[in-house]
């Protein structure tokens, strides 16, 4: 994503004034001065602090004047906005001249609108738990850590949560760049009235914790079933003929690791930290870029932030041609497909849903035009929701 973006400052060889200062602090740090002086820099360091610390003390001001310009709201969630955080988000990405990354500036950025808004009330946010999984490392990266986590017993009860409002959004994983799809995140929505408000990609780094931490005491590995499929290579290499065992979530698995010293677990570096345990060794993952992409699902739609996804369900009428007929509007139009994928229809004996993820926004042109046609062939076409493409 970071490759495409257009830079706004600096392409066109105008500079802002702060890309201007980043440049000449640059050539300052390359200008063959041996050994800059420690306290001098510091004391540059304070002065920025200071500034910082103030703009933000600032914009926080300014968060709670929007809260006020919103009128008065029924409750913290609504508050939120993923529309306008990805568009906020997206001009960081564009500004950025280094040397930091795209995605260590996002990381600062949501946090702060993170504390932005939880001046009101943090957002209350269900995921599968427990604590220490790869589903509250994404809750983390979309709504930062000012946002109230609820560990749930499954994605079922993550759908659930959300829908009775105990939970404002719920973030649930849905497919793998390595292992595909999570079919039952995807069947939750046959039945489920949620919408899909958001997406998540995490870079997934899967670790070996035990208690000792010593490879040779190993004869059991624990872990969720995707993560042992992730390891595959790394495990027949460097453990060969331990017994794995497939559990309920990364978590589970740990806890399951801590109660004897011949067992290991693999999970998420955090989960060491939150359970105390030794890394033996990581990141084993048998592909480097693997990535897990979660969905955020909520009660309510949100208006278009300028580079948008929606997901679709279409059940079709079982006549020739029905696929092709739902397929050629969206091609007509040169809208891009991401993923169509079928699923049973529940309640229907050989009748399929196919799930159908495509660019655009339901309330925009040409998606909404393409959208009427294939409702008149369609038995019936449900908008999961339409939610801003992924930020880094
Ligand atoms: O712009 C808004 O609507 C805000 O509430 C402000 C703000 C922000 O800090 O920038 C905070 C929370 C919203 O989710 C989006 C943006």
């Amino acid at each position: 994503m970071a490759d495409s973006k257009k830079k706004t400052a600096g392409a066109a060889g105008t500079k802002t004034p702060a890309a201007a200062k980043v440049e000449a602090a640059k050539a300052a740090a390359t200008a063959g001065v041996a050994k800059p002086d420690l306290d001098a820099v510091r004391a540059q360091i304070d002065g920025i602090d200071r500034q910082i610390q103030t703009l933000i003390a600032e914009r926080a001001q300014f968060a709670r004047q929007v809260g006020k310009a919103k009128g008065k709201l029924a409750a913290a969630v609504d508050y939120y906005r993923p529309e306008r955080e990805a568009q906020v988000l997206r001009r960081v990405v564009d500004r950025n001249d280094g040397p930091l990354s795209d995605a260590e500036l996002v990381r600062l950025f949501r946090e702060i609108m993170s504390a932005c808004l939880a001046q009101q009330e943090p957002l209350k946010i269900g995921y599968l738990g427990p604590e220490g999984t790869f589903s509250q490392q994404a809750v983390h990266k979309q709504f930062g850590h000012s946002a109230k986590g609820l560990p749930l017993a499954s994605i079922e009860e993550v759908f659930d949560e959300v829908a009775a409002g105990n939970a404002d959004f719920g973030v649930v994983p849905v497919e793998n760049s390595g292992q595909g799809t999570i079919q039952s995140t995807l069947d939750m929505f046959l039945t489920s009235p949620l919408k899909i408000c958001g997406e998540v990609e995490l870079r997934v780094h899967q670790y070996l914790l035990s208690r000792t931490g010593r490879l040779d005491d190993i004869e059991r590995v624990y872990s969720h079933g995707l993560s042992l499929a992730q390891c595959k290579q790394w495990l027949r290499t460097n453990l060969p003929g331990v017994e794995k065992h497939a559990v309920v979530s990364n978590a589970e698995a740990v806890r399951r690791a801590k109660k004897s010293d011949d067992a290991a677990a693999i999970a998420g570096e955090n989960a060491a930290h939150v359970y105390g345990m030794q890394v033996i060794a990581g990141p084993i993952e048998d592909r480097s870029d693997n990535t897990t992409r979660f969905l955020v699902i909520g009660r309510a739609s949100f208006p278009p932030s300028g580079n948008d996804r929606t997901s679709l369900m279409v059940f079709i009428r079982d006549q020739p041609g029905a696929l092709y007929r739902i397929l050629e509007p969206l091609a007509r139009r040169d809208i891009s497909m991401n993923r169509i994928e079928s699923r049973p229809a529940h309640g229907a004996l050989w009748q399929y849903a196919f799930f159908i993820e495509v660019n655009g926004h339901v309330d925009e042109s040409p998606l909404k035009d393409a959208l009427g046609e294939i409702d008149a062939f369609a038995g019936e076409v449900r908008v999961l929701g339409s939610y801003p493409v992924a930020v880094p």
